[in-house]
């Protein structure tokens, strides 16, 4: 089964919406920008990769339909400011937006409006091919590099969140690396904690392994130190929003603490990120901003509360994990880095190990 997140063709765009999973499978128009920008800050698509791959895609639905008349790059301009500001940790928008509108610019020199709308579309529907290759080079260098490291036959996973199919253009990052350990005859399980608030273990990435028959166990956030000591976990691999030049990672809520874990168990921790989910703009993860979700995501479940009434909530999306927690690597496209090496190997200076 090829589960499909995202369903594009030129002038016409739907997406999985993940808010109904795993219960119902429903595709919702993507007309505007502005409908992007509204599914990506409600969630209805999340993961680094697909909110700028979905993101953009809505900008070329809209210049396929002559959008920008004859000023386009303004109108590039404000789409990309406006889908950047829908969710600020993930760095996959901005940089596609930098990149895009460069790009954009530089062709609007020798372009009239309607050659640059379908230069710009081009450059856009390159994204969707372009990741799914990056994810499977990031299933291959991982799952090659955590074989390399243990003599025995298969290996056992545990993951946080989704960072398969649900979060990106297809394989995924962190759950391409199981998929390509499954595909290798090597993965004995995959243990996914249930990642509260949102759910997207519990909801989408058990939904991934269950529809293409990963072995796989659901856990809860708090069983997972007790699962690195008495299932004989073999790594913990973890996806992305923001990888920056020193290594420190943001990530969905909870990594940090399994990182932690981890450590206490002597097990290897990796980051599985493409090259454009790291941001050398940003010195450590200190200067990374944190997005803060809504209280009520955290005090109710489809609508029916679960905590006290009036209680506070503090509901951080994301929290960073230092590089000195970060053991096993960084698994990119490019291959797998420490995190010491981590701005060689992006900057081009150095290959993969
Ligand atoms: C392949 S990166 C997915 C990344 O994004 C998730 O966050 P969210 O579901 O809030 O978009 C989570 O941090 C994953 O690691």
């Amino acid at each position: 089964m090829t589960l499909e997140a995202i369903r594009y063709r030129t002038g016409s765009l739907q997406i999985l919406n993940q808010l109904l999973l795993p219960h119902q499978t429903v595709y919702d128009d993507i007309r505007s920008v502005q409908d992007a920008y509204e599914a990506i800050k409600s969630m209805k698509v999340r993961g680094a990769p697909a909110i700028a791959i979905v993101g953009c895609l809505s900008l070329a639905v809209e210049l396929r339909a002559g959008a920008g008349g004859d000023d386009p790059v303004t109108f590039i301009r404000e789409s990309l400011c406006h889908l950047t500001s829908a969710r600020p940790t993930a760095v996959n928008m901005g940089r596609a937006a930098r990149e895009l509108m460069e790009f954009a610019e530089n062709e609007s020199m020798e372009k009239n409006s309607e050659q640059l709308r379908e230069s710009v579309i081009a450059w856009i529907e390159d994204m969707l091919e372009r990741d799914v290759n990056d994810n499977r080079k990031i299933g291959n260098y991982g799952a090659q590099h955590i074989l390399s490291g243990v003599p025995r036959d298969s290996v056992t996973i545990l993951t946080h969140c989704n960072t398969g199919s649900l979060a990106t253009a297809g394989y995924g990052t962190a759950l391409g690396v199981v998929r390509s350990l499954h595909a290798l005859g090597r993965l004995k399980r995959v243990y996914c904690t249930e990642t509260r608030p949102y759910n997207q273990g519990s909801r989408l990435t058990a939904y991934e392994a269950v529809a293409e028959g990963i072995p796989a166990t659901l856990i809860t956030d708090s069983m997972a130190a007790l699962t690195m000591r008495e299932m004989d976990i073999t790594a913990v691999v973890v996806g992305a929003d923001r990888v920056v030049a020193n290594g420190d990672t943001a990530n969905k809520v909870g990594t940090y603490q399994l990182a932690i874990a981890a450590k206490h168990h002597g097990i290897p921790f990796y980051v599985a990120a493409p090259s454009t989910s790291c941001d050398l703009s940003l010195e450590s993860g200190r200067d990374i901003i944190i997005e803060v979700r809504p209280p009520e995501e955290l005090t109710s479940i489809n609508g029916v509360p679960i905590a006290a009434p009036g209680i506070e909530v503090w509901n951080p999306a994301f929290d960073v994990t230092p590089h000195q927690l970060i053991t096993g690597g960084i698994i990119t496209e490019l291959g797998v880095f420490l995190p010491s090496e981590l701005q060689a190997a992006l900057t081009g200076r150095l290959t993969a190990l």
